[in-house]
């Protein structure tokens, strides 16, 4: 019996709940999950893997790293029709210069049908994450699972110092 939303929102907080927390990014958690068989593709949260490292950039290089490709050849080796599951929108731009996951998504359009996020990037870094629009013009819906943005929120900014 697949999951509904909700339940792989949940997965990716628990997953978030893993992230060290830091005062200059969110703790957030993410899944791939493959649409024909309801598989978890890959899991992945803030700073799991070596680097600065963001959840859904985790879920793409373990999934390189297994299928031996390189992370702009991952349209090559993963199922046909995939959804990102997030709890925060995939970043537009990065304070620290690197890759935004939004681009690392769009490598992926025409496989990943549909991101599913808990709750839209807050302004505290970038004042607006264009995600959605970049998104939707190459044909991948960004669908908001409502419910759980208090926990995730709170979750997503545990190292942030208060103001
Ligand atoms: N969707 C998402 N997943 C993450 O794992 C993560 N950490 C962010 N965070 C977005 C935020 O805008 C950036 O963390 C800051 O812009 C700082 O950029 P770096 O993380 O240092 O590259 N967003
Ligand atoms: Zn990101």
């Amino acid at each position: 019996q697949p999951m509904d939303h909700e339940a792989y929102m949940r997965f990716c907080l628990d997953l978030a709940r893993k992230s060290p927390p830091k005062p200059t990014n969110y703790r957030v958690g993410a899944v791939l999950v493959d649409l024909a068989s309801n598989d978890i593709l890959a899991t992945g949260y803030t700073l799991e893997l070596p680097g600065n490292i963001h959840a859904e950039q985790c879920c793409f290089m373990k999934l390189a790293e297994q299928h031996g490709v390189p992370e702009e050849r991952l349209k090559d080796v993963l199922p046909p029709r995939m959804a990102l599951y997030t709890t925060v929108e995939p970043c537009s731009k990065r304070l620290s210069g690197n890759l935004p996951c939004v681009e690392r998504v769009l490598r992926l359009a025409g496989s990943i049908q549909t991101v599913y996020v808990g709750v839209m990037e807050p302004a505290t870094f970038v004042s607006s994450n264009t995600g959605k629009a970049s998104l939707d013009a190459a044909g991948i819906s960004v669908v908001h699972v409502a419910g759980l943005e208090p926990e995730i929120l709170q979750v997503a900014t545990a190292g942030h110092v208060l103001p």
